[in-house]
């Protein structure tokens, strides 16, 4: 453990930020070592290439870094194996107790946390606080969760007993995307390391820094050297994490074609993995719904982190009755929403990650006119009045009025605040239309009816349902999809079950009954 007198002599990363309410947008940069290893902050031992990493609300650069090669990868998990040794071996109460601790830690440092998400990811600084809070609620959950993980004990014939242990894997690499970076790692990390696990986390190259501070957070809260590891890279230094052989599991949460890349690696090590892959998510909007919640709804399933959210309701069907006046709120409240500075406490809607993936949102925008639908608002690149925002990737919040099913905007995951409305008139046809996608991450239901809001999620083939609202992940609830949307689950008690493997042990109480 690395006592809190310790923390202050090294060059926390954050030291700059705090406190953090005199960050402002424009002004943070990071020059020290973004690998964590062995409980510390180091430079890799080898490169495979560099990344920078930008603030997107202003453009500019805020960190270079090497990215880790072949070398640092094997010390990262060899660093994880000796963890693992000591690790495991404690009893579920002790794991649970610096789990436990360590939420303490992250609560404490919310707003440093968040605010370095905010200017990493350019998610409004209100929605980052979100974000650190369901870090540590799963800290929590699973910390709470440690100390009861058992097996059973089985009554055989004559005296014999079988009993089950539930072990842990070994060695595990999570790997992340960069819309939740902070709240990836830590819906990986918490299961893994209550399982007794360690781990090793690739963050996104676009977003290196927050994970950093978790690695921090769990060292300080008593974890022991090399329990939670921070390499980072691109796909490079990901394939090698998955191509290691002292690597037990992968749980990957990204885009379906990397995913399939990493099932594959793992397929040749027989490694589980676990897939939190993309969406086309369909919200179904029954003429007998509380209009403003359905209105709401719509909003939160697509606008949340600039709509770069793998299981947003970008396909929202509205039955023909209510579909004028519906649209016609959800484009005023559209239009309402406050784009700019993502530290500032107004600001409800931040810049995209970075210049290419907002030319390709803009593109998607371009394609839907070309293909018949109607612009009803924004879905055009916004530059904010203050003049340091003027290099930032901002866009307006679009809604897509007259669309298609056969229409690209309605097929493909746009991971952007692109909402396409279509109509429906009856719950068979939406049902028939909302399934119609190889994705089957989530999906939400707004009527009044009790029984055909059942009756409906129970059909929709989509492994997270909402009934009457939208986007809320309670870390006590399962999270995960169906089809191509991946398979395994974060959160909830079952998630024990993708980090930990079940042993029987057979106790023969008699003599040998031999056959031979
Ligand atoms: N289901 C979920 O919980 C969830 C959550 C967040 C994002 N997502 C999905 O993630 C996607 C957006 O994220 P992204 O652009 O970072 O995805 P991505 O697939 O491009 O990258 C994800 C991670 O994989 C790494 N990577 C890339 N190629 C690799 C390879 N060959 N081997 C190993 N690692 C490799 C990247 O460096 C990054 O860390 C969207 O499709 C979104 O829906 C899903
Ligand atoms: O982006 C999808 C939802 C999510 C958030 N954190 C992990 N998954």
């Amino acid at each position: 453990m690395l006592p809190r007198a310790g923390r202050a002599a090294l060059p926390p990363l954050l030291r700059s930020l705090r406190p953090a309410a005199a960050m402002s947008t424009g002004s943070f940069l990071v020059s020290q070592p973004l690998n964590y290893r062995g409980g510390a902050r180091l430079q890799p031992a080898d490169a495979s290439g560099s990344e920078t990493a930008f603030e997107p609300a202003t453009g500019r650069v805020i960190a270079t870094f090497t990215c880790s090669g072949e070398k640092e990868v094997h010390l990262a998990v060899q660093d994880a194996k000796a963890a693992f040794k000591i690790w495991s071996q404690k009893s579920g109460l002790e794991r649970g107790r610096i789990l436990l601790e360590a939420a303490r830690i992250i609560r404490e440092r919310k707003e440093e946390i968040a605010t370095l998400e905010t200017i990493n990811n350019g998610k409004s600084i209100l929605e980052a606080r979100l974000d650190i809070d369901t870090s540590w609620q799963c800290l929590e959950y699973y910390a709470g969760l440690a100390g009861s993980l058992a097996g059973e004990h089985i009554q055989l014939p004559g005296g014999s007993f079988g009993y089950t242990r539930r072990e842990p894997l070994g060695v595990c690499v999570g790997i992340g995307a960069w819309n939740y970076p902070f709240q990836i790692a830590s819906w990986k990390s918490a299961p893994a390391l209550a399982c007794g696990n360690a781990m090793v986390f690739k963050p996104s190259p676009f977003t290196p820094l927050s994970a950093l501070l978790l690695a921090e957070i769990y060292t300080e809260a008593g974890a022991p050297p090399g329990l939670f590891n921070v390499v980072q890279g691109g796909a490079a230094t990901g394939q090698l994490l998955c191509e290691h052989r002292d690597v037990a599991k992968v749980s990957f949460t990204g885009s379906v074609p990397t995913g399939t890349k990493i099932m594959e690696m793992s397929a040749k090590g027989i490694k589980p993995v676990t897939l939190e892959l993309g969406g086309k998510s369909p919200l179904i909007i029954f003429e007998d719904c509380h209009l403003e919640n359905a209105v709401k709804g719509a909003l939160m399933a697509n606008f949340l982190t600039q709509g770069e959210v793998c299981c947003n309701g970008t396909r929202v069907f509205v039955q023909k009755k209510i579909l004028d006046k519906f649209t016609k709120q959800v484009v005023e409240q559209t239009q309402r929403i406050k784009i700019g500075d993502p530290l500032l406490e107004d600001t409800r809607m931040g810049p995209l990650i970075n210049r290419p993936h907002l030319e390709r949102v803009l593109g998607f925008v371009k394609v839907a006119k070309e293909q018949g639908a109607k612009v009803l608002c924004g879905g055009d690149p916004y530059v904010p009045e203050d003049p340091k925002l003027k290099n930032g990737f901002f866009m307006r919040p679009c809604v897509l009025g007259d669309c298609r099913d056969d229409m690209t905007c309605v097929k493909e995951e746009i991971f952007g605040p692109v909402m396409s409305i279509l109509s429906f008139d009856t719950e068979a046809e939406v049902l028939e239309r909302a399934n119609n996608t190889s994705f089957g991450l989530a999906a939400g239901v707004f009527t009044r009816d009790l029984q055909r809001a059942h009756r409906v999620v129970a059909e929709l083939q989509a492994g997270v349902c909402y009934i009457n609202n939208y986007n809320v992940s309670p870390v006590e609830l399962p999270f995960g999809g169906y089809k191509k949307s991946g398979f395994g689950r974060e959160n909830g008690r079952v998630t024990i079950e993708y980090y930990s493997q079940l042993k029987t042990v057979c106790v023969e109480m008699g003599d040998v009954e031999s056959a031979f």
